[in-house]
């Protein structure tokens, strides 16, 4: 299938879901799964992004991170398709960007794109090659390109498949680790 065709199948089966309480149960155990793991151990920087609805629920993974002394950075996507991320802690002024997700306000914030974990959001992964499909900004692709840091995404019951089902490109950067509802796949 398209890139194109099957975000918006998986946009929509993920909209869906989210009205689920399962969905819910499922954030939680992606949540707990990760912070049980050794995944962030020894990792300082952690790069993460505000969740929309249908997307995993990050709040309590940052709140968590927080309470632990990381240093959270959240990502601000900029107009050339780069990306750059921000500090983000409790006093930190948010806004919602076109795009719909709280970024940092401040647009003189200091940039620390050198980050030891970076979480990566997206709507389809597949655990043979741990190929991406996102919304098709490129964003990641991009940042992943330029910026050597371990990747992980936290993927829901309705985001794993077992191989791609879109055609991967040569520019498409797969991810390190895969934390599912059934367990934790590495490189
Ligand atoms: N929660 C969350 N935050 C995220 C991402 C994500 O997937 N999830 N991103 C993952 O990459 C980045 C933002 N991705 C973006 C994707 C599209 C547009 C955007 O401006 N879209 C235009 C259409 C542009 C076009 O078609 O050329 C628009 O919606 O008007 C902005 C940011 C960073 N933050
Ligand atoms: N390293 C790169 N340098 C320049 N352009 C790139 C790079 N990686 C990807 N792109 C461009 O980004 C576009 C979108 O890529 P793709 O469809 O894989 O996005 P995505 O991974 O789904 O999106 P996102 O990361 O924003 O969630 C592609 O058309 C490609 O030309």
């Amino acid at each position: 299938m398209e890139k194109k065709e099957l975000r918006k199948q998986q946009i929509a089966k993920l909209q869906a879901y989210a009205e689920t309480a399962e969905k819910k149960r499922e954030d939680q155990l992606l949540l707990e799964r990760l912070l049980n793991s050794d995944l962030l151990e020894g990792a300082e920087k952690i790069g993460v992004t505000s969740s929309l609805n249908f997307e995993v629920d990050t709040s309590r993974l940052i709140a968590s991170l927080w309470d632990q002394g990381k240093e959270v950075f959240l990502a601000r996507a900029n107009s050339d398709r780069t990306m750059d991320f921000l500090a983000y802690n409790y006093n930190t002024k948010l806004k919602v960007s076109k795009f719909g997700v709280s970024e940092v306000a401040d647009p003189q914030a200091q940039i620390e794109n050198d980050l030891d974990v970076l979480v990566v959001p997206g709507l389809a992964y597949d655990c043979t090659s741990h190929y991406r499909l996102g919304f098709g900004g490129g964003y990641y692709d991009r940042f992943l390109a330029k910026h050597q840091v371990k990747s992980l995404v936290l993927a829901n019951s309705k985001m794993i498949y077992q191989k791609p089902v879109w055609p991967v490109e040569a520019f498409d950067m797969p991810i390190n680790y895969l934390v599912t509802t059934e367990e934790i796949i590495g490189d």
